[in-house]
């Protein structure tokens, strides 16, 4: 492990979900497997007024979130709450930050940390510059004695235009190296784990292009509907929410040349190129034909009532947001040009699971007339869960003949010594920000990027009569119409819980209670 300065994470916002649910759980968790230096404290801070047992109370004894494996947890848990602080911020976040900078120093000089500090934004959006700008007014900004860094929270932006605004907003207040851009989904293993896969390994490489993959699809499915989030989701739809960050960053790693190292420069460099290669939709009639959205409908799932999204608390009954997003590009460059990405995410699907597909081309010359394309290569990788990597090739059906069928090799995590024990996306990115690695965090220009190729699909669902919304009926693989913008390639894989598990073993008993019409 790398070696970590003493240091002290004050979290904006620590009254929130986010730092009941993630944060402290993580922080918790890397407490237990000591990884958190000897001299570290956390000082939570928000509008709420509350002491520091309150804080301690809330986020650790009295939290549901902390996983309770160690037979002295109460003594763990005791030993972590010390580590704990809070100071209240007063009536709002545009306020002198003074009495705020004395705790901290106070804390600093207590512990022992050397002005070290990182500031975690677990806030609204709306608010980072605000806190950003108090923060340089007394001069808690400023590195000289003790590096100073700056976490911030997503949604980055509500569109390319506020995420540029953002970016100079913080831009005025903290240095670019500074500022860490949380994804989640770049703390999962089986996110890295591509970097791994494609450059450690003669055997892929060569065949990662346009002469060997005839198209990628990538599902991101979620079985849970929007539960008690339906005020933020209306506001931002399955585009904004899962597609502009999580999955435009798997498709720019599935897409980035090899880097020159593993220096958080090169690979993010690398990346950044891939996006900024996405082809920019912005005719209506490839629009229309390469993007469908879809909202879930009300339905009976294995006997339980399911509704509908426009029901869902915060939604607005006649709401057009989409919680199904699915869409076909293409990545002008060398590598990619003229073969097909297919991406899709969605809430109430049947089951929850992210993975990758690299669907390879039939072999140039079909010596065995039985080998349809049910058996050309595929490579899938699994994010989550039942998380490995699964090749299915062609195998000779024994027997008189040369009959083909599928066969698979596999890897799973889970057979792996560490397998078991693989740290939570927050825990990894924490700890990475701890240390100032910045390689799974996104910089300024590749969110720029992903937004640059959202915000033309974005507008045109928002502004254009022919951007229907489909409805589908929660439990299904989205609407019936999705499946026209793969057809001629196939179907969607709609993949079970279980990575080797054949698509068809995994449907749902399904009554449709509403309508697939919104
Ligand atoms: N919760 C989650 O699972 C996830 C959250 N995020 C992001 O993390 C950040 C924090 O999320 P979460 O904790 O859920 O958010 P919350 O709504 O719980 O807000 C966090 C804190 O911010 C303060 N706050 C809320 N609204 C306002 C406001 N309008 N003006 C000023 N302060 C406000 C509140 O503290 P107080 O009133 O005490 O000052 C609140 O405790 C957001 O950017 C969110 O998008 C990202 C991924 C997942
Ligand atoms: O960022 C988000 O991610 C979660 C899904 O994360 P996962 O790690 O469970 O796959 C999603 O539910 C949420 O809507 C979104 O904001």
């Amino acid at each position: 492990m790398k070696s970590m300065d003493e240091q002290m994470l004050i979290i904006f916002g620590a009254s929130g979900d986010l730092t009941k649910r993630k944060l402290i759980p993580a922080l918790y968790d890397l407490h237990k497997g000591n990884f958190l230096p000897e001299n570290f404290v956390v000082l939570g801070t928000s509008r709420s007024d509350l002491s520091d047992d309150d804080f301690r109370n809330r986020v650790v004894f009295n939290s549901e979130f902390l996983k309770d494996d160690a037979e002295n947890s109460d003594a763990t848990k005791a030993e972590f709450a010390k580590k704990l602080f809070y100071k209240d911020l007063g009536d709002g976040y545009d306020t002198d930050f003074t009495p705020l900078k004395e705790r901290i120093h106070e804390l600093n000089s207590k512990f022992k940390i050397n002005h070290n500090f990182v500031f975690y934004f677990s806030l609204p959006p709306s608010i980072y510059e605000t806190v950003a700008k108090n923060l340089a007014a007394v001069d808690l900004s400023v590195e000289g004695v003790g590096w100073k860094r700056l976490i911030v929270e997503k949604p980055f932006g509500y569109s390319l235009e506020t995420a540029k605004e953002l970016n100079i907003g913080l831009q005025k207040y903290f240095k670019e190296s500074q500022i860490y851009r949380i994804d989640h989904y770049l703390g999962k293993e089986t996110v890295q784990n591509l970097l791994v896969t494609r450059f450690s390994n003669t055997i892929f490489e060569p065949l990662w292009n346009r002469n060997y993959i005839r198209h990628v699809e990538i599902t991101n499915a979620e079985s849970v509907g929007v539960g008690n989030r339906g005020g933020y989701y209306d506001k931002s739809g399955a585009l904004r929410d899962m597609f502009q960050n999580h999955l435009m960053q798997i498709v720019s790693i599935v897409a980035m040349e090899p880097p020159i190292s593993d220096d958080p420069e090169e690979i993010r460099n690398e990346k950044v190129k891939a996006l900024k290669s996405l082809r920019i939709m912005d005719d209506e009639e490839t629009l229309f034909n390469h993007t469908i959205r879809g909202q879930y409908t009300s339905a009976i799932i294995n006997g339980e009532t399911v509704k509908g999204y426009r029901e869902e608390e915060g939604v607005d009954p006649e709401s057009t947001t989409e919680t199904f997003a699915a869409i076909k590009f293409y990545i002008d460059n060398w590598r990619w040009k003229d073969v097909p990405f297919y991406v899709r995410t969605a809430k109430r699907m049947p089951t929850k699971v992210t993975e990758i597909v690299i669907h390879f081309k039939p072999s140039h010359h079909h010596i065995f007339k039985d080998q349809d394309f049910d058996t050309d290569n595929k490579l899938i990788i699994r994010i989550q869960p039942d998380e490995g990597i699964l090749m299915k090739f062609g195998v000779k059906v024994p027997g008189q003949g040369f009959n083909v069928e599928r066969a698979n090799m596999d890897f799973y995590y889970s057979d792996l010594d560490e397998g078991n024990n693989i740290m939570e996306a927050y825990e990894r990115l924490l700890l990475d920000a701890m240390q100032g690695d910045a390689t799974l965090y996104a910089r300024a220009d590749e969110v720029e990027a992903a937004w640059a190729f959202v915000d033309p699909i974005l507008k045109y669902w928002n502004e254009s009569k022919s951007a229907i919304v489909h409805g589908y009926s929660a439990g299904v693989w989205g609407p019936l119409h999705a499946d026209d913008l793969i057809e001629g390639r196939g179907f969607w894989r709609n993949p079970c819980k279980n990575l080797a598990d054949e698509p068809s073993y995994c449907v749902l008993n399904i009554k449709n209670n509403g309508t697939e019409n919104l």
